[in-house]
């Protein structure tokens, strides 16, 4: 288990250094229409899972909505302040 604020540290050393075999690392290089379309698609999937499915497949859809989410924030050269600033 981790935290929203624990995956973004992880997601972010993941860019600076660019291991092999990072799926994070693939989508920022597919570039910010690819990452737009797969966050687009897990909200879908969490829509659906919440009317559908029940709490835990919800919850597993909105923990990949997070991820999307946040990969999106570095590919776009926006902080985790830059998006609090709007809350
Ligand atoms: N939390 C996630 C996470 N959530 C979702 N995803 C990605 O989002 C996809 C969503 O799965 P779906 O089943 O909805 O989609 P799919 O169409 O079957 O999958 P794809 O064909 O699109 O890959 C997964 O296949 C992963 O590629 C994630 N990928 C990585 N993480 C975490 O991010 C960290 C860094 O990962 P790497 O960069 O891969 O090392 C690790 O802690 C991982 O646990």
């Amino acid at each position: 288990m981790k935290t929203f604020d624990e995956l973004w540290a992880e997601l972010s050393e993941k860019a600076r250094t660019r291991p092999a075999g990072s799926g994070t690392v693939a989508q920022l290089d597919a570039g910010v229409h690819a990452i737009g379309k797969k966050l687009v698609e897990e909200a879908a999937e969490s829509w659906m899972a919440a009317e559908y499915e029940g709490k835990e497949a919800t919850a597993e859809e909105i923990s990949q909505l997070l991820y999307h989410a946040q990969v999106l924030m570095l590919a776009s050269d926006i902080s985790i302040d830059d998006v609090y600033s709007h809350l």
